[in-house]
């Protein structure tokens, strides 16, 4: 059992009571230890569900999802992280980060928070409330609240949307850093950007819409940190690539707003 793979998704499907589409259909997918799979796709093509599924939150209709080579149980094994932080407004970053630890002797616990926030440069900030720190500060708590139970497969969803340009990209190089550094953890990272799906990823799965399938899985050719890999003589090919792949979802979708419309050469 231990060397089952952190997740498998076998030929899952997943219809919302009431939808007129399946949220996913017949989706398979697996996820290899130490692994950082980026997950890109038009909204609505049931990138969040893919991961409350990995997390334990909800329960295919038919199809099985397996994490370690047994179903999900929530907060087990994975710990999601969102665009919009869900911080605990009331109460400091050291007992925000500190909540996934209630149960561990306080000692262990204030050891375990100090490292968190030292991982993520915010020692100095252990005492301040959320409203206290920027947006891309109040992201670097989350993280270290999601890392803090040491998961081993860290789910997030589209983290750095709500950040500036700036701050988004120091994010990247901290998930980057810490992709590499952690021993096995696996990461699932959806985003709605093609250039942060390559910057991440091991390996991108493009999904479509309408109903949620897998529309390609592609193995990156490079890795290492973001200008090493944009520097990479595939990165621009496989950015147009993807680019076009997504475009055509979007303009062959008719419940899509661009359906049959002209798209910029961009998607940031
Ligand atoms: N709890 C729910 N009840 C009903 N329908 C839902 C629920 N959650 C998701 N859906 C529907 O399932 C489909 C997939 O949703 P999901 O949030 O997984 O897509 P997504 O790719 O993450 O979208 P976005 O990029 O806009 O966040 C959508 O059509 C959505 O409306």
């Amino acid at each position: 059992m231990t060397d089952a793979p952190p997740a498998v998704l076998k030929n899952v499907s997943l219809r919302f009571p009431g939808a007129a589409f399946a949220a996913l259909e017949d989706v398979s997918l697996e996820l290899a230890a130490g692994e950082v799979v980026t997950i890109l796709g038009p909204s609505g093509c049931g990138k969040t569900t893919l991961l409350r599924l990995i997390a334990g939150l909800v329960k295919p209709d038919s199809g099985s999802v397996r994490v370690f080579g047994a179903p999900p149980v929530p907060g087990a094994r994975s710990a999601l992280v969102f665009q919009n932080f869900r911080l605990l407004p009331w109460k400091t970053v050291a007992e925000n980060v500190g909540f996934v630890l209630a149960d561990r002797p306080a000692p262990a616990r204030r050891a375990r928070v100090q490292e968190m926030l030292a991982m993520v440069g915010l020692s100095r900030f252990a005492e301040s409330y959320p409203r206290e720190l920027s947006g891309g500060m109040q992201q670097r708590v989350a993280l270290a609240r999601a890392l803090a139970a040491d998961p081993d497969i860290l789910l997030m969803d589209e983290p750095f949307a709500s950040l500036d340009a700036q701050s988004r990209e120091l994010m990247q190089a901290e998930i980057s850093r810490l992709s590499r550094q952690g021993a096995g953890r696996s990461v699932v990272f959806v985003t709605h950007s093609v250039d942060e799906a390559l910057v991440l990823g091991d390996r991108v799965v493009l999904m479509s819409p309408r109903p949620g399938r897998v529309a390609k899985s592609l193995d990156l050719p490079f890795r290492g940190g973001a200008e090493a890999r944009r520097n990479h003589p595939d990165f621009s090919l496989l950015r147009g690539e993807l680019w076009a792949a997504l475009r055509e979802m979007v303009l062959s979708d008719p419940q899509s707003d661009f359906h049959g419309r002209g798209l910029d050469e961009s998607n940031e």
